[in-house]
């Protein structure tokens, strides 16, 4: 979770959006959509999509038969005609089966769409997010709130939403086109009579007062809808921030309890969630002054239509029936073209959920932030890694370290040291080429790079342990283990040979610090590195476990060249050399005072 201004507040929009323009959300949603639907499994999702409109179409034509049914039903009953009763009901019995079977189908139909396309969404994030170095981009960045959300909820979001209201609109286009030609016809032309005497004749005025209402009510509905997108942006970032504060606990849930931080964990959770309802509540308003708009409206439309039909009937230009008829086209017409109404407050979610995939698919664009390799970084000439007056800085360019130079040749072992929080860990953070903010000139050697980085957290994926040593290699252990049996004995794991094949556990819970540590050093001499770049990965050992741990570095042939951030003397004694890193703000000893 990385707490950016809130989205959705005036003034405090998530850094990631403050570059967004007009037409964005629109590029985003065609860039979301059109590659899955020209693909050949969105071109079948598009057909069930189309399906799942004929049905509803369908639905529509049976409401029809249904509403016809009771002139049919009534009338024989009135003539006590048994046979035409019988007949009636078993066209009942049709027309519901028909009614089940056609909803159902559609319901199902949707469904299968908008997995279809999540589906799809899901994957592209995932690839974009994961699969290219987004995730440790945007965490050293710190561009955007929660991208896993964005990836689990705005891609379900985003799918289901669209589908349903694609539907509804398309189903309100359909019933305006058979409408409004019937309500023309019905409205014949009224003469309205002017004040000078005489008087102006009015074709199609029903349909004109329809369309005049209905598009009235469209813009009273974005007005007063407009503030949901926000509020509805907002809540989806605080419900975010919720989620991940309570994940984030389970993983440290043994500390809590040793600290005696469950009461505090529920305290900070609740303030957290007192976000959630504050928004929560201001979304509750607006919706209500929403309603105190939409529902009146719903409810007067039937009404409205008597008043505008009334002319036409006291005009002798309609009997009762076709007054009647004419209300219900009336009614239907402004229903369809005021689709906006009703579909506002999902618009506006829809809205929401675009504006952070926006957001998201920006910030995954941004190339500013490409970090591997960096910009300092480039091929040396020479087999070894060479240092020139590389220095590490803050993400916005304030020194951290000293410069310092280094050459490190195959086979040679060279620890770096200084005082805790000096920036050795980003400095092999950037040679390794993942912390892009460093100055100076780094040269990578001809061969065998990357490097293999044992970081000072180590990190064992909730995996079988064969595949977790394997990590990030995706395949089958048989080949390397042997090999991998002989170095869990040597670093005095053997108990685990068996798990090699076992179920997947997770390790990062069930081992202790030492143990992880020395199953990272396992997965990286399995990968017969030839530049190791290792930050304290042995400080939870033991001194005799470290040496030993460490003597099997030597034991690699070739012995690959490594640079070590260590502290401890077991530590240092294994390198040939000491290299130390100094503060920025230190004075260089050179020209300290004697
Ligand atoms: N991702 C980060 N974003 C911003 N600042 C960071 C980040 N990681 C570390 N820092 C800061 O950079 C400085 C150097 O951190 P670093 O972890 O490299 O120190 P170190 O020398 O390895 O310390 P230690 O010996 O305690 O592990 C610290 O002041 C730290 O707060």
């Amino acid at each position: 979770m990385t707490v950016t201004a809130d989205p959705g507040r005036p003034g405090g929009r998530a850094r990631g959006t403050a570059r967004r323009h007009r037409g964005g959300r629109l590029r985003c949603f065609l860039r979301l959509a059109l590659p899955f639907f020209l693909r050949p499994a969105g071109r079948a999702a598009a057909l069930k999509f189309t399906l799942a409109f004929g049905l509803a179409i369908a639905a529509v034509w049976i409401g029809f038969e249904r509403n016809a049914w009771n002139q049919t039903f009534f009338g024989a009953l009135e003539r006590r005609d048994a046979d035409a009763v019988f007949r009636a009901t078993l066209d009942w019995i049709w027309l519901l089966a028909l009614l089940v079977g056609v909803s159902v189908q559609r319901a199902y139909l949707e469904r299968m769409v908008e997995i279809e396309w999540r589906t799809w969404l899901t994957r592209r994030l995932l690839d974009r997010w994961l699969g290219r170095g987004g995730l440790w981009r945007l965490e050293s960045a710190g561009r955007i709130d929660n991208p896993d959300q964005r990836v689990a909820e705005d891609a379900r979001l985003l799918s289901s939403l669209t589908v349903e209201l694609t539907l509804r609109v398309l189903l309100d286009v359909v019933e305006l086109g058979l409408y409004i030609g019937v309500l023309w016809y019905l409205s014949g032309t009224l003469a309205l009579p002017l004040p000078g005497g005489g008087s102006l004749d009015l074709p199609g005025y029903m349909v004109i007062a329809a369309v005049l209402y209905a598009g009235i009510a469209n813009l009273v509905a974005h007005r007063l809808g407009r503030p949901l997108a926000g509020l509805a942006a907002r809540q989806q970032h605080r419900e975010a921030d919720f989620r991940f504060g309570l994940a984030r606990l389970r993983d440290a849930a043994i500390e809590v309890a040793l600290l005696g931080g469950g009461r505090r964990e529920a305290g900070l959770a609740a303030g957290r969630f007192d976000a959630v309802r504050r928004n929560a509540l201001d979304l509750a308003r607006r919706h209500r002054i929403y309603a105190l708009f939409q529902t009146p409206f719903s409810y007067t439309v039937l009404n409205i239509s008597m008043f505008v039909t009334a002319p036409a009937y006291l005009a002798g230009q309609l009997d009762l029936g076709g007054m009647m008829q004419a209300r219900g086209a009336f009614s239907t017409v402004v229903a369809s073209f005021a689709t906006l109404v009703f579909v506002y407050p999902k618009v506006a979610e829809l809205m929401a959920v675009l504006g952070r995939l926006e957001a998201f698919e920006q910030a995954l664009a941004d190339r500013g932030h490409r970090l591997c390799p960096h910009p300092a970084a480039r091929a040396a000439a020479s087999d070894a890694l060479v240092l020139e007056g590389v220095a590490v800085t803050t993400s916005d360019g304030q020194p951290l370290t000293r410069p310092i130079d280094l050459v490190l040749r195959p086979g040679e072992k060279v620890a770096l040291t200084g005082a805790s929080g000096t920036g050795k860990s980003l400095l092999l953070s950037a040679i390794a080429g993942a912390w892009p903010h460093v100055t100076g000139r780094i040269d990578r050697p001809r061969t065998g790079w990357p490097p293999v980085v044992v970081p000072q957290r180590p990190y064992l994926p909730g995996l079988a342990l064969g595949d977790a040593l394997l990590y990030p290699a995706d395949g089958d252990l048989p080949e390397s283990r042997a090999e991998a049996a002989r170095l869990l004995e040597a670093v005095g794991l053997g108990r685990l040979v068996a798990d090699l094949d076992g179920p997947p556990r997770d390790w990062d819970r069930q081992l202790s610090p030492g143990e992880r540590q020395r199953l990272a050093l396992v997965r990286a001499l399995l990968r017969r590195p030839r530049w190791l770049l290792i930050d304290e990965a042995t400080s939870a050992l033991d001194a005799e476990a470290e040496t030993r741990v460490l003597a099997l570095i030597d034991r690699m042939h070739p012995p690959p060249a490594v640079l070590m951030v260590a502290h401890r003397p077991v530590a240092i004694a294994a390198c040939d050399r000491v290299v130390e890193l100094y503060p920025a703000a230190d004075v260089p000893p050179d020209q300290a005072p004697a």
